[in-house]
């Protein structure tokens, strides 16, 4: 059996959806993960934070969300015109979670906040339309599927935004999807969001579709986990930064979870684990060349001739905390990094000199209530629009010679931070933010070319 997951920008238009019912023709027992279509889920970011201010934009994006969907579904339709009441029943289905979505946006303007909840309850509607039509959508064209709620089977704790699933729930629920493959019918889900112990709706973090598609993929044992996407695996780079970027037949867990912490968008940073725990490959495949391998994450040793892969992020930030003591104590670096815990600041990538602690947080989180409280413990400079280039699977035995290269191919005077494991085979820069994508294009060249 197989987890096949399909992301938004597979999920895009009608022609997409045929594209992926073809696929899932080409399997016997598949359970299918989708992601909101293409871009929704931003929207409904969007909507949700317009409307502390102005409803009736907020609604105007719902509206322009209702419109998306009801396209989709009658294009998609019109060549089953024998089809009819499928048809209704989806469009009864976007006017349905289109007011509700309103109803939410209504009660953030009234009440004035958009607490954590609400903005899970409203981000997760972009899953709940694509699931159920596109349950409705493979039935029409004659692959009979059924459409599960994932907040029934995808228990989670109540941190909204970033929630932690509960594995034990998740084990114990599966068999209503086991049920169905058994009955002939292919169960279909949402990715992305889940529920808590009381009901409350929560997401797993942006891109968190790849992670439902593990966390079900792990508890029904599955033979693989494939995540299908708009390129042919997973690349040396972001093949839309570096345009002669080639895909990497196989990479270890540990590496594509370095790649996706660092910034490879491909695949949601938390996938590997619940697949690696159970040791389930997970392939990434490409929905327009599905004939093309793609790569395979496995826990297969690698072998050590050459850096794998690059990846960066940017608005990243540096925070250097000088302890005022002349020593640095574990006491300070213990407490340093219990400020971040209670602010929910990741922390990318750390260096420490005999009395400071360097730390670069990523993705635009405010610091100034954490850098208020860290004074406590000394003095605090902050810089900001940095950027993080990070090689991956950096072979050991000649280590030496790839930092000579990649540091000599930078501008050193902007490189800020310079961290390097030997047995993780990781090397990460630091650098000023409007230099990453000019660097990035001139290391691929030097090691990939
Ligand atoms: N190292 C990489 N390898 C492949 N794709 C990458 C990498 N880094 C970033 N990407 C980007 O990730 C995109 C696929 O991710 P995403 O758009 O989130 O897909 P989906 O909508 O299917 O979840 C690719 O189009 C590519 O531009
Ligand atoms: N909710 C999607 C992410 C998504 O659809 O993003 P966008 O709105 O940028 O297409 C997921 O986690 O898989």
């Amino acid at each position: 059996m197989h987890v096949l997951k399909f992301g938004g920008t597979s999920m895009g238009d009608e022609d997409s959806w045929r594209r992926i019912i073809d696929i899932i023709n080409r399997y016997e027992k598949p359970v299918i993960v989708v992601s909101a279509t293409a871009r929704t889920t931003r929207k409904l970011v969007a909507a949700a934070e317009k409307a502390l201010h102005n409803l009736q934009e907020s609604h105007e994006i719902a509206d322009n969300i209702k419109q998306r969907h009801k396209q989709l579904i009658t294009n998609f339709f019109t060549e089953f015109s024998n089809k009819q009441p499928t048809s209704d029943k989806c469009i009864n289905w976007i006017d349905n979670r289109i007011d509700e979505l309103k109803d939410y946006l209504t009660e953030v303007h009234n009440t004035q906040e958009l607490t954590a909840g609400s903005k899970d309850a409203i981000s997760s509607i972009g899953e709940r339309l694509s699931s159920y039509l596109f349950a409705k959508c493979a039935t029409a064209s004659g692959r009979p599927a059924s459409w599960i709620d994932a907040a029934d089977i995808i228990r989670t704790d109540s941190n909204f935004g970033e929630a932690n699933p509960d594995m034990d729930f998740i084990h114990q629920h599966n068999n209503r999807l086991i049920d169905i493959l058994e009955e002939g019918n292919i169960p279909i889900l949402g990715g992305y969001y889940g529920q808590d112990e009381s009901g409350r709706t929560t997401t797993l973090g942006f891109e968190g579709s790849d992670y439902t598609a593990s966390l079900i993929g792990a508890a029904l044992s599955a033979e693989a986990i494939e995540i299908w996407t708009d390129v042919s695996g997973i690349f040396t780079c972001d093949p839309r930064l570096v345009s002669q970027a080639k895909s990497i037949p196989q990479l270890n867990f540990r590496e594509a979870t370095e790649l996706a912490y660092f910034g490879a968008k491909v695949l949601h940073p938390s996938t590997t684990k619940p697949a690696s725990l159970n040791d389930i490959p997970i392939r990434v495949k490409n929905i327009f060349a599905p004939e093309d391998a793609g790569t395979v994450i496995s826990g297969d040793n690698q072998t050590d001739n050459g850096v794998k892969a690059m990846t960066s992020k940017q608005d990243c930030s540096i925070l250097t905390i000088t302890s005022s003591q002349t020593v640095m104590g574990y006491e300070f670096l213990a407490g340093v990094f219990d400020i971040l815990r209670w602010h929910h600041l990741p922390v990318d990538v750390v260096t420490t000199t005999e009395a400071s602690v360097s730390i670069t947080i990523g993705n635009g989180h405010n610091l100034d209530e954490a850098a208020e409280q860290l004074r406590t413990f000394g003095t605090v400079d902050i810089i900001n629009k940095q950027g993080i280039i990070s090689l991956v699977g950096c072979p050991q035995k000649d280590m030496q010679s790839l930092i000579d290269n990649v540091l000599s191919s930078l501008d050193t005077d902007a490189v800020n931070l310079v961290s390097y494991s030997k047995s993780k085979g990781n090397l990460n820069i630091v650098t000023d933010e409007h230099l990453i994508e000019s660097s990035v294009k001139t290391i691929h060249k030097r090691l990939f070319d």
